[in-house]
């Protein structure tokens, strides 16, 4: 047994990981931005807000004060909203321990400067941490790891030693850890397939059947893959757990926020009614505005999140966006990227 570890967020999937980490560690603390939500936690054992039903072991403790969570811990999980992802960082630096290693699970990217989440922390932390900082991907819905189904992620780091240390103190015999070293590929294809889950939510909200939502899914996957290469991932990071097998998930799973608020979007819901109703995060619809711009920026052909972008933000009918999707010009199926990138290895 290792000593104490901490993750920061007691959403759905913060509390999920801390269930985890006590397979492996003695004491987990739980951080919580409100006080009441974590003297909830310490006094019932459950997260009945964000994860009901799932008892939490008495290894775990929650806090509101993040320099108590992290006390004494040199592993610290960041599982907090992408919005929130920088002010928490920065209020979390002065109280990380120097040898600490910083692993995120979140699945999103700032809207202001368009950079992944790891860029966003380490532009928060002093400079040694660079090579301390991972990330978590996958498909794993905060509900089934809660209950120990098994359930298989990926952890990137740019040092291998890294997220080794990350795989060891994560796995568990229902919670299996892989590890890479595309940082990039990992963080672009978790945040990203939030857009065609929606875009899955929208399909199957109008009834369009199994062949629109394989299309769908499987264009997606070209246009991630496109502008992931772009921003220099591997493509074949989007074949693995934080590509196809991520995506499939979030697009099918009855879980899934994304898919939902895809289906709500059919029904004519806006996107905010939807996260009123939601009331948990909805990644896809922020990660759609970035990534929209992203792709303007780069010059990417991304047509299904550009529709998905008009259904957002400006008022396009599903219907409309399907014609469109379905009457562009013809095209060849192969991406041409990312054979690119296998020619200049
Ligand atoms: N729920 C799931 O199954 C999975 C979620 N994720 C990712 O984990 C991240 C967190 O998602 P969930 O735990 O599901 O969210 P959630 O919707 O269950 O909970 C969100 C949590 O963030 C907190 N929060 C909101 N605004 C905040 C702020 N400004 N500062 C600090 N905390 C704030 C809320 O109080 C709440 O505890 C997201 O990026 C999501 O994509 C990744 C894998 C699975
Ligand atoms: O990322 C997830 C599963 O791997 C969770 O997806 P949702 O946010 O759509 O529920």
């Amino acid at each position: 047994m290792k000593n104490r570890a901490a993750v920061i967020g007691a959403g759905s999937f913060g509390t999920a990981l801390s269930t985890v980490l006590t397979e492996n560690y003695s004491d987990v603390s739980l951080w919580a931005r409100r006080a009441e939500l974590a003297d909830a936690i310490n006094k019932t054992r459950t997260n009945e807000r964000y994860l009901p039903g799932i008892q939490l072991a008495d290894a775990i403790t929650a806090y509101s004060s993040l320099a108590e969570a992290v006390v004494g811990c040199t592993f610290v999980l960041l599982v907090v909203p992408s919005h929130a992802m920088r002010e928490t960082v920065r209020a979390l630096a002065p109280h990380l321990h120097p040898d600490a290693i910083v692993v995120h699970a979140t699945k999103g990217m700032e809207l202001d400067t368009l950079k992944r989440m790891s860029e966003v922390i380490a532009e928060e932390l002093p400079v040694s941490f660079r090579s301390r900082i991972a990330v978590l991907s996958g498909p794993s819905h905060a509900e089934e790891v809660g209950t120990k189904a098994p359930t298989t992620v990926v952890v990137a780091a740019p040092d291998r030693k890294v997220a080794e240390v990350v795989q060891d103190a994560l796995m568990t015999n229902r919670f299996r850890v892989y590890t890479s070293p595309d940082v990039i590929g990992v963080e672009v294809g978790g945040a990203l397939k939030n857009i065609i889950a929606l875009g899955a939510g929208v399909s199957d909200g109008l009834q369009f059947g199994d062949n629109a939502k394989a299309a769908l899914l499987t264009r997606g996957l070209a246009e991630i893959t496109r502008i992931g290469v772009k921003l220099g991932a591997n493509p074949l990071t989007f074949s693995g757990l934080a590509g196809v097998g991520d995506l499939v998930v979030t697009a099918t799973s009855r879980h899934s926020r994304n898919w939902r608020a895809g289906n709500m979007l059919a029904q004519g819901m806006t996107p905010d009614e939807i996260v009123d109703q939601m009331g948990m995060v909805v990644e896809g619809i922020k990660t759609t505005k970035a990534v929209n711009e992203l792709a303007k920026k780069y010059e990417i052909d991304m047509p299904i999140t550009r529709e998905l972008h008009a259904l957002l933000f400006e008022g396009k009918e599903p219907r409309e966006a399907v014609n469109h999707l379905m009457g562009r010009v013809r095209r060849h199926e192969t991406e041409d990227m990312a054979l690119r990138y296998f020619e200049n290895q």
